[in-house]
């Protein structure tokens, strides 16, 4: 283990509470800045979001009776470009979640080298719990209460969990109403129909999938002799598990909200519906190798654990059980902070999220950009791209873990924090 790594797991040990997705970021962007050259000054500005936006939601249910939700516009940094983030649709969102979630793609955006800063929203609501068309009664008011702070140059949304095409298109028919004209680049993961990109809603999942196969080629893993568990089938999780099938791993387990299935000779995952196409479809698959829990998932003995569904499932409570030989965050924020500095300690590489799922907001990008053209790329276009951005950004993010014997997240930081520094110091951040 290197110097910084033991120094950095020394931590571990005074963590008590479950962290929030913003203290979390905050620590990490703590521990990223000593490997940096940044203005201290910067750093402070990078701790707090610029603005969040909370706002009132009375929601008309199907059987006539209202409800008051809340909903939630964090936007933290936009020196590099527009703010630039998913929606969330879940019952623990918070304005703290919120926060860190939005640091996170501020972070994401800059590992990428894409001209965005981040942001992140969220309603705290159970979509299971909504009719379609309460669901769209809901969408088109948050986008009422929020519309003087999001458009295509502004702040762009983009699906997250629970949220998807569908729900980007009422926010877009939403806004282009008020605006009195259409206007397809205020959201991204659209419909094809109306703006949107092919492949957007394979891409985070594609982009997992890319840097695992990267990431086992670094440490000298077959593919075709890996062992993968992933947590979570949805946009993620599905897509990263179908792909890394189709390229001749082993899945061995995957899971939805009620448990997991587990064979340990393999699963095919194309039998398995996604959450997308029926959710709690896992669990509900007879005839695919023992049902287990999520919890057994994340400590089963494989090459590669994908966690892909939600934040905090790593913590110090499970990390010293965790017997994965490597980590590929699909979800954002599965790993604590707390957790993290075991792993490091373990010396079990953890692939970050901000990374690893980038393929999303990548392939936004691509669609941002071709809705200012006007002009729609073909699906190969877009894969084709989208691996080019994943490689390129991997290369960036290892050669820092090469050259200063870093963590991958840390490395991730330091890539991150550089582009960003320097877009501070050019604009110049204070009055
Ligand atoms: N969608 C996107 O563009 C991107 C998403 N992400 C991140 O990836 C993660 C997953 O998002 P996404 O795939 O879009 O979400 P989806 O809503 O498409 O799927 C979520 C999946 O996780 C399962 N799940 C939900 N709650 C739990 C739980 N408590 N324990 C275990 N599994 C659970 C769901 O199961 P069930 O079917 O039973 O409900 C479902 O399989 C999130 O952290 C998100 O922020 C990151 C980058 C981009
Ligand atoms: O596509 C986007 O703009 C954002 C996707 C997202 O929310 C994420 O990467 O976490």
């Amino acid at each position: 283990m290197s110097a910084n790594v033991a120094e950095e797991a020394g931590d571990a040990s005074e963590e008590t509470e479950p962290e929030t997705a913003l203290e979390t970021a905050k620590r990490q962007l703590a521990r990223a800045t000593a490997h940096v050259d940044i203005d201290p000054n910067v750093v402070e500005r990078l701790e707090r979001p610029r603005k969040i936006h909370e706002v009132s939601l009375p929601l008309r249910r199907d059987d006539g009776s209202v409800e008051v939700l809340t909903g939630f516009r964090a936007q933290h940094d936009s020196v590099r470009g527009p703010y630039k983030g998913g929606l969330r649709y879940h019952p623990e969102v918070t304005r703290d979640e919120c926060a860190g979630l939005a640091m996170w793609m501020t972070w994401k955006c800059a590992v990428m080298d894409l001209p965005f800063g981040g942001a992140k929203g969220g309603i705290v609501v159970d979509p299971k719990d909504l009719s379609s068309t309460e669901k769209e009664r809901l969408t088109r008011r948050f986008t009422q209460e929020i519309r003087s702070a999001i458009g295509p140059t502004k702040d762009i949304p983009a699906p997250d969990m629970g949220t998807d095409p569908q729900t980007m298109a009422w926010l877009m028919d939403a806004y282009s109403m008020q605006q009195d004209e259409t206007i397809p680049g205020v959201v991204t993961g659209k419909p094809p129909e109306i703006g949107g990109s092919e492949g957007r809603e394979e891409a985070p999942g594609r982009s997992v999938a890319i840097i695992t196969r990267e990431a086992c080629d670094y440490y000298d893993y077959d593919l075709s002799e890996t062992t993968v568990a992933v947590q979570g089938f949805g946009s993620v999780g599905a897509n990263a598990a179908r792909l890394l099938y189709e390229w001749d791993a082993n899945i061995v387990a995957v899971s939805d909200v009620n448990g997991a299935r587990y064979d340990a000779d393999g699963i095919d995952v194309d039998k398995i519906p996604s959450h997308d196409e029926e959710p709690e479809a896992v669990t509900a698959a007879t005839g695919v190798g023992e049902k287990i829990t999520n919890e057994e998932l994340l400590e089963l003995d494989v090459d590669v654990l994908i966690p892909a569904a939600i934040g905090n499932v790593l913590t110090e409570d499970n990390a010293t059980d965790v017997s994965a030989d490597m980590i590929v965050e699909g979800a954002n924020g599965p790993t604590t902070f707390a957790a993290g500095a075991i792993f490091a300690e373990r010396d079990i590489p953890v692939i970050p999220d901000i990374l690893a799922n980038a393929g999303g907001v990548t392939v936004s990008y691509f669609e941002w950009l071709q809705d200012i053209n006007r002009r729609a790329w073909s699906l190969e276009r877009v894969n084709e791209e989208l691996e080019t951005e994943m490689l390129s950004a991997w290369d960036d993010v290892r050669d820092e873990v090469e050259a200063q014997d870093l963590t991958w997240r840390d490395a991730a930081y330091v890539v991150a924090l550089k582009r960003i520094a320097a877009a501070h110091e050019f604009r110049g951040v204070w009055p």
